[in-house]
């Protein structure tokens, strides 16, 4: 049977333990808050991220990290994509020898540009056949409810990837495998950054005409980006890419596309994220992304213009009008 160790127990974590163990695996799933792992462990529900969501008895929550990780096959790693590297170097001497590291985080890390699979390789000391990412439009509530949905295995090792597959395919979660990892997370990163942009056009009150611009040419920039270092330009196109941003980016259940829209109605990033625990990783990744096409010489438009609001530099209506505005260009510029 397989064993598997989700560690993170936010929204993705949770929902992403229900379906390993709706797919046959025995799950330890772990929440840094111990009130939390208590609490999941009585009532048999996440209450802080996915209330009226009942746990399997297949999944036990615990706050001990080195229980989740005894004896299992695969480590998935739900932490935030700034915290996965600090984490992963303290829990990288007691993960088993033979276990394959998942990231399902999606962001780029500040200043180093590193995607998560690199970070995971560098913290645990391990080599690229043994790390592994899922992404795609798998929006965690959804999933929980058990909502049909497709989603990308990726390794750069062609049988580790077809293993994870089996592992994580349950009767309502369908994962396509792939190879190239570079695309497939850098789509999953850069759509939080989309989502950001398509949230501020809604909270400004514009309609379709201009979500569907802002998806479109942000794809267009991400691919560029992709091709940049090497990714296939296909997978943009993909679950990975259009599927992800299309799902992020129309659904009110995002948390980035939520803040987008707090900020287009006029808040600070600070007041769009006041009390509330959940992560928007666009806010720290557009920053990231657009370190990464500086050093490899590639327009990023979007992501240029939201990491100015971000920063408070730009207010969102000049977000869409200075990208309204730009130099015309043809449509097939680069990618
Ligand atoms: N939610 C979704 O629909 C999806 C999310 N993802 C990705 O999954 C990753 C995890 O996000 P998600 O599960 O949604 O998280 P949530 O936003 O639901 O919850 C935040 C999680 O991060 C934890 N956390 C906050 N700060 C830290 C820290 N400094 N160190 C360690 N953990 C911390 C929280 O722990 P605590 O409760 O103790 O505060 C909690 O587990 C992100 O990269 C996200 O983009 C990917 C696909 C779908
Ligand atoms: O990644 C997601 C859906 O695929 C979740 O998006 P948010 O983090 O914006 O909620």
């Amino acid at each position: 049977m397989t064993r598997a160790a989700v560690l993170g127990a936010g929204s993705w974590g949770t929902a992403f333990a229900l379906v390993l163990a709706d797919a046959g695996a025995t799950v330890g799933l772990w929440a840094r808050r111990r009130a939390l792992a208590e609490t999941m462990t009585t009532l048999r529900e996440n209450p802080d991220y996915l209330p009226g969501i009942r746990l399997p008895a297949a999944v036990s929550p615990t706050a001990e990290v080195e229980a989740a990780l005894a004896g299992t096959h695969y480590v998935f790693l739900a932490v935030p994509a700034q915290e996965l590297r600090s984490h992963l170097t303290r829990w990288a001497p007691l993960v088993p020898a033979d276990a394959v590291l998942v990231s399902l985080a999606k962001g780029v890390e500040l200043h180093s540009g590193k995607r998560m699979s690199e970070v995971i390789g560098e913290a645990a000391g391990i080599g690229p056949e043994r790390v592994a990412v899922v992404t795609g439009p798998n929006l965690a509530r959804e999933v929980a409810e058990r909502q049909p949905a497709a989603s990308v295995v990726a390794s750069v090792d062609a049988d580790v990837v077809r293993r994870l597959q089996r592992a994580c395919h349950s009767p309502a979660f369908r994962p396509y495998t792939n190879t190239d990892v570079v695309g497939c997370e850098l789509a999953g990163a850069a759509k939080n950054v989309i989502a950001l942009a398509v949230g501020v056009a809604v909270g400004l009150g514009f309609g379709d005409n201009t979500r569907a611009s802002l998806i479109t040419r942000g794809l267009a920039e991400v691919t560029r980006l992709g091709v940049a270092l090497g990714a296939d330009p296909h997978t943009f196109a993909g679950l990975a890419g259009l599927g992800d941003v299309v799902a992020t980016c129309s659904s009110p259940l995002s948390r980035n596309r939520q803040l987008g829209t707090a900020l287009g109605e006029g808040r600070t990033v600070a007041e769009a994220r006041a009390g509330s625990r959940q992560v928007a990783e666009g806010v720290r990744t557009c920053a990231a992304i657009l370190e990464l096409a500086g050093r490899h010489r590639v327009d990023m438009p979007v992501a240029q213009h939201v990491t100015q609001v971000v920063r408070g530099e730009l207010s969102p209506s000049e977000l869409i009008a200075s990208l309204v505005s730009r130099s015309a260009k043809p449509e097939r510029h680069g990618w």
